[in-house]
């Protein structure tokens, strides 16, 4: 929906502001979508390119655990489908940069921000992938947690974020059906198979739960009580301009609810003793994932959170050439040079 003046990203106030922001908050009371050359204030501009920037930071990053399965597949139909499905994340991160870029930002320098620490991916890849039944393990639950946390972005009030959404998820969906058929064909192999489909599940299951999801609604104490109650505003805030639909700890136990009975089916067990039906709340108990769980879960500063970034870094750096070669390829002719890299 286009406002009756647009503004460029930078403008500075205007006198109407105040009515460009009346027509702002208008639109989004009546649930239309911000389109990139509508006004929109600078605070919900910058929420956008660090949750769309961070979003598609993770996609890129997220081929790592699974693509280093990728030459060692037990077959060919299994490889070919992880193939696919690593491509999938690639493409997911291409639409996001996409969507970002409308928000007046440059993909490199999103691309070197998250190399160089200033911006992050979702720490849920900061954990290897140590067998094959983890590219099951991932697939079932992280991409199961994507499509439960990314649903509702479909509605997300950004327009060309939502119509990335819709593309994202139905594949995500594919990503989590292939992943669960996967993780029944080794329960219903061998006692060894079963055993290495429940050793991932037990690697995977927090980074899921946890990180997927962000940090829990809930007060935390100590060091963490500044940075909880500043997430607690922006989260507040992401909820008024419609960017989240949800707070993290209701989609949390959305994806409790959805696992569990997942889990039954194939004989697995979630890592977690506190799971159980609650037949008041109609919902399942889990241990709640307070700030201690979380940051257990971050991995931050550990070997696999610098070999992500590093083997990212050495992809970006040995594709530099691709790069310089779409850039003269566009320059010869009217294709810009984006649709050629
Ligand atoms: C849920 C959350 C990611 C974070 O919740 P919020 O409430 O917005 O948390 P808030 O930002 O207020 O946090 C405060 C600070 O903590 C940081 N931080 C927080 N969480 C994490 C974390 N997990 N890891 C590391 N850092 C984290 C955060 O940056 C911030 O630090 P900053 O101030 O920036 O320095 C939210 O942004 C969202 O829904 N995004 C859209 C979906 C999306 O991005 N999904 C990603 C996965 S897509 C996928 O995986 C597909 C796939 C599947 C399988 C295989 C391959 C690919």
């Amino acid at each position: 929906m286009t406002a009756p003046t647009t503004t460029p990203a930078t403008a500075a106030a205007t006198p109407d502001e105040d009515a460009l922001l009346a027509h702002f908050d208008a639109l989004i009371a009546d649930g239309e979508t911000i389109e990139p050359r509508d006004w929109m204030p600078d605070g919900y501009r910058r929420m956008l390119v660090r949750q769309i920037a961070q979003h598609a930071h993770s996609e890129i990053i997220g081929m790592q655990p699974e693509g280093a399965w990728l030459t060692r597949a037990p077959s060919l139909h299994r490889k070919s489908v992880l193939l696919a499905k690593v491509q999938d994340e690639a493409g997911h991160g291409l639409y996001l940069y996409s969507a970002a870029e409308t928000l007046g930002v440059d993909r490199a320098d999103l691309l070197d921000a998250l190399h160089h620490g200033r911006q992050r991916a979702s720490a849920t890849f900061n954990h290897p992938a140590l067998t094959w039944a983890d590219t099951g393990a991932i697939a079932w639950l992280t991409d199961g947690a994507a499509v439960i946390n990314q649903a509702p972005l479909c509605r997300t009030s950004y327009g060309p974020y939502a119509r990335a959404m819709r593309r994202v998820c139905q594949e995500e969906a594919f990503h989590v059906r292939q992943g669960y058929d996967l993780m029944r064909a080794l329960c219903e192999g061998t006692p060894e198979q079963k055993e290495m489909a429940q050793d991932a599940v037990n690697r995977w299951w927090l980074p899921a739960v946890a990180l997927m999801f962000g940090p829990p609604d809930t007060e935390a104490g100590g060091a963490d009580a500044r940075t909880a109650a500043l997430g607690a505003a922006v989260s507040r805030r992401a909820m008024a301009w419609g960017i989240k639909r949800h707070t993290n700890d209701e989609l949390r136990q959305r994806f409790v609810d959805t696992c569990v009975p997942q889990a039954e089916r194939l004989g697995l067990t979630l890592p977690d003793p506190a799971i159980r039906w609650n037949e008041e709340r109609g919902h399942y108990d889990f241990t709640p994932v307070d700030w201690d769980t979380y940051r257990r879960a971050l991995g931050d500063d550990t070997h696999w959170a610098r070999q992500r970034i590093a083997h990212r870094l050495a992809a970006h750096e040995d594709g530099a050439w691709v790069r310089e070669a779409a850039v003269a390829y566009a320059a010869r002719t009217d294709e810009p040079a984006g649709a050629a890299a």
